[in-house]
This record gives C-alpha cells, structure tokens and sequence, in this order.
C-alpha cells in the first residue's frame, strides 16, 4: 500500500467549546511528522481524529491525500501500551487480527517480535517484561497491523532515557517509507527522528525546520543539540 499523506483545515471544537484553529495541518506521504507542543492544544485530538476515533468537529474537514477513506490504513500506538495483561506476548500482537475475525500470521508474529528484540519472549505475559520490552511488544503489535500510515502518541514518554533512544532507532527503522505522524513533548525526540516538525500552540500551527539527514539523527551531535535548543525555546515561548 503506498502511503497517503494527511491533511486537516480550519478549526475545531467539541461542541460548543472551541479547541483550536483555524489551521493548515499537512503530514507528507512516506515521511515522518513530529507534532510539538504545550499540554491542552489539541495534538492528541488531531491524532485521534486521523484514527477515527475523536468526535471534535472540524470545520474545513480532514483526511488523506489521495481522497481515498483512512478507515483500515491507519495504526496507533498510545502512551500507554494497551496490552491485554493475560495474554501472552504473541497473542497480543495477533490481537487486531482476532478482533477482525481475521487469521493472524503466527510465524510473522513471530519474526515481528524477534525483528523488535523480543525472540523467546512470546509466550512471556506483560507482567513479566521490563517496561522497555513491552513498548518494543506494543511497537510489534503496530507493525503486525502493518498499515501504512502511523500514528505514535508519545509512545516512548515513560520510557528512561537508554530505553527511549533505543526505542526511537529501532521505530525509526522499522517504520521508515510510512506515513508517521508522532505527537511529543519532547524537542530532543523531535529532532531526532522528525522529517518535518510542526509546533502547534494557541497562537496556531507554526513549523521549525528540521535537521538534516535520515532519522534517527545521533542525539549526541552538535547539530542536532543546537536544533534542541531551538525548539525548546520555542515550546517554551508558547
Ligand atoms: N471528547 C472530548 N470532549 C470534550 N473535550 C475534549 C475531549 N477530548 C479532549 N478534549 C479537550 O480538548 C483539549 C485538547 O486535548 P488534547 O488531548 O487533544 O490535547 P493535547 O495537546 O494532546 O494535550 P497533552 O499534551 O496534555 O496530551 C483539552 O482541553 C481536552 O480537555
């Protein structure tokens, strides 16, 4: 499936109460998208609205850039992990499929979670993963879904800092050519892994430019240091 990208106009709101815009929201096809900004603005509800899943209202719509319906080319992968705690490693990345009523492909499963870190876990519960393990489990779980536009909510926010960086590389590796679109707090994240950044706050939807170079950048280089900081003042000014 070649990947769309998205876009969303004007502005929004839940019912009587206005949330943000209006605005000119573009993610490219096939690259990968950081959406910044302070708490409250909207940037979770602009994820769950690509998902299908927000009732905001938008005034000059959203979608994706080939026309045709988001609905089944879309996967999200949450703050928070989402897997189910009974179920083993490999039954919950077979989960979407079971939910479809579809056949999961138990030797992709497989090559999935050992492509994530994880050869030998699969029948390992939640409970008995490092936090670390299960982020990489729930990023299997998003790829077996395997759609090509992705959509990341601060996945990596609770992870420590060794664990963030290694989650963020092998993200960047296993879902390069796709639509992703990331929501993050964090400027250090963003210029690290965003082909394009966008900072969304009241004022509106601005863009900072990104560094150069494939992610995911090397966190340690000056360069990369000096786009931080950039973007740090920004969030902080806003
Ligand atoms: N279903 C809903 N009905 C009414 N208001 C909502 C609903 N969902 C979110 N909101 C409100 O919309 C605003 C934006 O929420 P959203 O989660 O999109 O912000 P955010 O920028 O992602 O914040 P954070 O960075 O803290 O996650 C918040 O004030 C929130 O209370």
């Amino acid at each position: 499936m070649t990947p769309p990208g998205l876009w969303l106009d004007g502005s929004a709101r839940f019912g009587d109460s206005a949330l943000f815009g209006p605005l000119s929201f573009r993610a490219e096809a096939g690259c990968w998208t950081v959406l910044l900004g302070p708490s409250g603005v909207g940037k979770t509800t602009i994820l769950r609205l690509f998902a299908g899943l927000s009732r905001a209202e938008v005034s000059g719509g959203f979608g994706a850039s080939d026309g045709q319906p988001l609905a089944g080319r879309v996967a999200l992968m949450a703050q928070t992990d989402l897997l189910l705690p009974w179920a083993t490693a490999l039954d919950n990345i077979c989960l979407g499929a079971r939910l479809r009523g579809e056949r999961a492909d138990p030797a992709r499963a497989l090559r999935l979670l050992a492509e994530v870190g994880l050869a030998g876990m699969e029948r390992r519960k939640p409970g008995q993963l490092s936090g670390g393990q299960r982020q990489r489990l729930a990023l299997a779980r998003t790829l077996m879904e395997d759609r090509p536009v992705v959509l990341l909510d601060e996945p990596f926010s609770a992870l420590d800092a060794r664990t963030r960086s290694e989650m963020q590389a092998l993200a960047a590796r296993l879902l390069t050519g796709r639509t992703v679109l990331m929501v993050s707090h964090d400027a250090a994240e963003a210029a690290r892994l965003g082909q394009r950044i966008l900072i969304l706050t009241r004022a509106g939807l601005a863009e900072a430019a990104a560094p150069e170079g494939p992610p995911p950048r090397d966190a340690t280089a000056p360069a990369l240091l000096q786009a931080q900081a950039g973007l740090l003042a920004r969030l902080l000014a806003a």
